[in-house]
């Protein structure tokens, strides 16, 4: 049902759109200031507002403009029709440039009315139908489809967001890389399958050893990133042999007898010569090659 808020000081006016809406199943509230109309819209935010232009104290393009400029975007959306018994031209300009949906003029002839109402929450319904299917294809474009991490073209992006934040603020901010090891053998002896669920494992275990604000990816293949603010070397060894330990422990319950899986993790820390997050991830990269060549199965930092 949708929910329609009247804004009008003097609601016998309005009287006529009340008990039609009210008949034809919408959900309606009246307010008879402009103030109090907002305040009735934060409580619970209405579908469409019909708004009347001239109202005591806070006019009725003052309320319009005020809604505008809400931070809540949800707020911004909600589209405004104005009421006027006024008849000027400059009146409906004004209104419809500041960002009214439509400008009505009183008395309202009902069906009209109802038309043009109908065709507000067409918009403002296939506006959010858009909104949300941005949303899907943003998540699709970010995230693995597999471990559901982010993937590597949002690692950047949030990435470089911290390193830039860390640069400007001089916080600490470190980089870890986490490699399957021997994860070729697995794929071949256990089937892909098992592979695959294995490569969710280490996403889990992630996800349960970072703190909220690190950033977890997967960048490729058996490959795992960490970007870890407001963290410094000592911090991200610990958190790394965590990561190294769960999944080494995760492991016996992957699958049947003999199934195990390690990781190799590289740990580096932003310093002055970084200019990218590829320089960091470089260097958290070597590490983790130390790793692998030092018996892998284990943490390398510098
Ligand atoms: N099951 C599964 N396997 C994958 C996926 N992506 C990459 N792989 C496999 O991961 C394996 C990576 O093998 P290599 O790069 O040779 O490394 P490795 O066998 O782990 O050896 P080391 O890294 O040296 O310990 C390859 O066999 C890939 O096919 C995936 O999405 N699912």
């Amino acid at each position: 049902m949708a929910r329609v808020l009247i804004i009008d000081d003097r609601p016998m006016t309005v009287r006529g759109i009340w008990r039609y809406l009210r008949n034809h199943g919408y959900d309606v509230e009246v307010a008879t200031s402009g103030g109090g109309g907002l305040q009735m819209a934060r409580r619970k935010i209405p579908d469409v507002i019909l708004l009347n232009v001239t109202l005591p104290g806070l006019s009725g393009l003052d309320v319009l403009q005020e809604l505008l400029r809400d931070r809540d975007p949800a707020f911004k959306r909600i589209p405004v029709i104005m009421l006027s018994a006024a008849n000027t031209e400059a009146e409906a300009v004004q209104a419809l440039d500041l960002g009214a949906q439509d400008y009505i003029l009183k008395p309202v002839k009902l069906t009209v009315f109802a038309a043009r109402l109908r065709m507000a929450l067409r918009v403002k319904f296939n506006q959010e139908a858009l909104e949300r299917a941005n949303e899907y294809l943003l998540t699709l474009s970010s995230i693995d489809p597999l471990t559901q991490t982010f993937n590597r073209r949002r690692f950047y992006e949030l990435a470089t967001r911290e390193l830039a934040k860390a640069q400007r603020f001089q916080r600490e901010l470190s980089a870890i890389m986490i490699d399957a090891d021997h994860f070729k053998a697995l794929n071949d002896r256990f089937g892909h399958a098992l592979g695959d669920k294995a490569l969710c494992m280490l996403a889990d275990v992630l996800r349960k050893s970072c703190r909220d604000i690190d950033i977890i990816a997967r960048m490729g293949g058996e490959e795992f990133a960490v970007c870890c603010p407001e963290t410094n070397l000592g911090g991200a060894m610990q958190l790394a042999e965590r990561i190294r330990r769960g999944i080494e422990v995760a492991s016996f319950n992957l699958g049947p007898g003999t199934v195990r899986v390690t990781v190799s993790v590289g740990v580096a820390t932003l310093c002055d010569i970084d200019r990218s997050v590829d320089s960091l991830l470089e260097r958290a990269d070597r590490m983790m090659y130390r790793a692998k060549q030092g018996g892998r199965n284990r943490v390398v930092g510098a």
